[in-house]
C-alpha cells in the first residue's frame, strides 16, 4: 500500500485524537446502529452458500457511513438482515444499545430505484413512508402531528428541494434525478433515525449523479441524520462519508475501515486535493484485490467456501 495513515495525521494529532477518543468513550451515548459477528450463508438443498462472515460495524449517531465490496459480496443482504427481512445465523443487530434482531419497522430505507407509486402524487408518495411507520416507534409517537401539518411539512421540503412546482404531479413526468430526491425526502421524512440508502445514484447519469452527490451531501450537513450507505463508488464513498467500511469478497468480512479525513462542510473541489486521489489510488487497489478474489472463486465452484477473513481488519485515519 502506498500511503500510510501517518502520512494524514501528525503524531501530535494523533494523541490529541486518542484523548478525545477516550473521553468520548467516557461520555458515549451507545451507536444509533451496531452490527456485532453477523454472518449468514443461503442454504439451498443440498448446498450452502457463505455470504457474509462476522461482519461487525458501527454508526454513531449522526455519522454517513458507507459500505463498499465487490459485486455479488452480500451488501444488500446485509441491509436486508438490518431491516429485519432476513435472520442472521449468527450475530447481534443493536440500535442505541437494544437488540433489534430479526424485527421490521426500525429503519427508512431507499433502493436503488426510487420505487414511486406511480398513482400517487409526488406529495403523496413522500408522505408514505409516515403512513407506513409501526405506530410502537418512539420517534412515530414523538413526531405524531396532524395529518394537515404533515402535509405542510412535506410541501415545504418539496420547496427547498426544487420539486415545490410538482407536489401534485406524477412520478412519470419527473425526471431521473427527481425522482430520486422524491425518493430520498420519503425515506428523510420517514420517523426513523437510521436511514439505509442503497447504491441510490447508480441508474443516473454521470452528471445527474454528480449533481445529486451535491444536493445529498447538502441535505445531510444540514439535517445529520445516522446513514447507512452502500456505494460501488470510491470517489462517492470518500466524498460523502465520515468511515467507510471496505467488504471483502464473498464471504463478506470487513477487511478496511477507513476514517475519512477531511473535514466538513465539504464540496466537489475536494476530489481534486492530493490527498483524496491517494486515498481513491489506495482504495482502488483494495477493491480490484477484492475483485479478483471473488473472480478466483466463481472460476473454481468450491472457493464459495473459501475464507477470505483472516481475523486481521485494518484501520486508517
Ligand atoms: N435469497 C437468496 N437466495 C440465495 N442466494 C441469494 C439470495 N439473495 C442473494 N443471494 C446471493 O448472495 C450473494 C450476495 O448478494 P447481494 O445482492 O447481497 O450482493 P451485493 O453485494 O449487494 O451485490 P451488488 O453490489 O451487485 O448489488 C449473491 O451471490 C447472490 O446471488
Amino acid at each position: 500500500m502506498s500511503l500510510h495513515p501517518t502520512d494524514l495525521t501528525s503524531p501530535h494529532m494523533a494523541d490529541e485524537q486518542q484523548r478525545a477518543g477516550e473521553a468520548q468513550v467516557l461520555t458515549s451515548t451507545p451507536p444509533a446502529l451496531e452490527l456485532d459477528g453477523i454472518s449468514l450463508a443461503f442454504r439451498e438443498k443440498r448446498s450452502s452458500l457463505p455470504v457474509l462472515q462476522e461482519v461487525s460495524l458501527t454508526v454513531k449517531p449522526g455519522e454517513f457511513v458507507s459500505l463498499i465490496g465487490p459485486s455479488g459480496s452480500g451488501k444488500s443482504t446485509l441491509f436486508h438482515i438490518i431491516g429485519g427481512l432476513l435472520q442472521p445465523q449468527q450475530g447481534r443487530i443493536r440500535m442505541h444499545g437494544r437488540d433489534i434482531t430479526g424485527e421490521r419497522g426500525h429503519i427508512s430505507y431507499m433502493p436503488q430505484q426510487p420505487a414511486l407509486f406511480p398513482w400517487r402524487t409526488t406529495l403523496d408518495n413522500i408522505l408514505l413512508g409516515q403512513e407506513n411507520a409501526p405506530r410502537k416507534d418512539a420517534a412515530a409517537s414523538s413526531r405524531s402531528v396532524s395529518e394537515r401539518e404533515r402535509r405542510k411539512e412535506a410541501l415545504q421540503w418539496l420547496e427547498q428541494v426544487g420539486l415545490g412546482k410538482f407536489a401534485k404531479a406524477y412520478p412519470h413526468t419527473l425526471s431521473g434525478g427527481m425522482q430520486q430526491r422524491a425518493a430520498f425526502l420519503r425515506a428523510l421524512l420517514s420517523p426513523q433515525e437510521l436511514m439505509l440508502l442503497d447504491e441510490p445514484f447508480s441508474a443516473l447519469d454521470a452528471l445527474t449523479r454528480a449533481d445529486m452527490q451535491q444536493w445529498l451531501l447538502q441535505m445531510w450537513e444540514k439535517n445529520r441524520r445516522s446513514v447507512l450507505f452502500i456505494t460501488h463508488s470510491i470517489e462517492e464513498a470518500l466524498l460523502l462519508s465520515d468511515r467507510i467500511y471496505v467488504l471483502s469478497a464473498r464471504p463478506a468480512s470487513v477487511v478496511h475501515v477507513v476514517d475519512v479525513p477531511f473535514p466538513r462542510p465539504r464540496r466537489e473541489e475536494i476530489t481534486l486535493d492530493p490527498r483524496f486521489v491517494e486515498w481513491k489510488r489506495t482504495m482502488t487497489g483494495w477493491m480490484r484485490e477484492e475483485k479478483y478474489k471473488l473472480d478466483d472463486n466463481i472460476n473454481n465452484a468450491e472457493g464459495v467456501h473459501k475464507n477470505t477473513s483472516d481475523g486481521g481488519v485494518n484501520h486508517y485515519e
